[in-house]
């Protein structure tokens, strides 16, 4: 696992780019594994600005994200689906074709994606305040793969400032690439900002690898880059 701690949030977009770039660069073709949060916003406004100004061409990329809010329809504003095209894909050259959310509430729909899911480059991910990862809450099996889920109370409630700081109005499950499905790419890129987000990113990085702490596998996985920002990093000893 190499990590690499930022002074600021900007940086640390910056530097994120920078390994995202290194792959689309690489491959043309690449399939990238994409993920939703305040985390990534910074990286994505790194993406857009470079299509923009240097031409990176996004026309033979595919993208599969993590997750999704079950009972929210797709053009809800708070669907992961608005989020990626209103972050990401409308200031890319991307087929929005080749771009792929989860969508659905049954094990039938769950096992549909995680068919699709195939060859990921590289898998983005943020981490909870309660080290999960994609919406893989503590307990969840190691080789779980893509499944429906029932959000923690603590999820919803750091959620909860998207839906009118109105716990009631998050949804309670989610539709999530499981952490087998997401152990299945080939590299992964975390990305962590702020001091909430210290407890876990210790427990990820020094602490064991148990289920209790989902991000914990990633030690586990060969080809992990993780990238902070002081304040995430401050509770690490080494
Ligand atoms: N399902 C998402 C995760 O994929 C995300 O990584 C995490 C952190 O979010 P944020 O980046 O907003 O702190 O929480 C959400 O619940």
């Amino acid at each position: 696992m190499e990590v690499l701690i930022c002074d600021t949030y900007d940086d640390l977009s910056k530097a994120a780019f920078k390994v995202m770039k290194k792959v689309i660069d690489e491959k043309p073709a690449a399939v990238l594994g994409l993920a939703t949060g305040s985390s990534p916003v910074g990286l994505y406004q790194e993406m857009v600005k470079d299509h923009k100004e240097n031409g990176t061409s996004y026309k033979d990329v595919k993208t599969y994200n993590l997750d999704e809010y079950v009972g929210l329809d797709r053009n809800d504003p708070q669907s992961y689906w608005t989020f990626m095209n209103e972050n990401l894909f409308s200031g890319i050259d991307i087929d929005p074709a080749n771009t792929h959310v989860p969508y659905g509430d049954t094990a039938e729909d769950a096992k549909a994606y995680d068919d699709e899911v195939k060859g990921v480059d590289i898998q983005l991910l943020g981490i909870g305040n309660n080290g999960h990862i994609g919406f893989n809450e503590p307990g969840t099996p190691f080789d779980a793969r893509t499944h429906i889920v029932e959000l923690t109370e603590s999820t919803r409630e750091a959620n909860k400032r998207f839906f009118d700081n109105d716990i009631t109005k998050v949804p309670t499950h989610a539709i999530s690439q499981g952490i087998g499905t997401v152990m299945d790419a080939d590299s992964i890129l975390l990305i962590a900002n702020g001091a909430g987000k210290a407890d876990a990113v210790k427990a990820m990085i020094e602490g064991e690898v148990t289920e209790e702490c989902p991000a914990s596998i990633l030690q586990k996985h060969p080809k992990v880059t993780v990238i902070l920002d002081k304040e995430a990093a401050s509770k690490l000893t080494k």
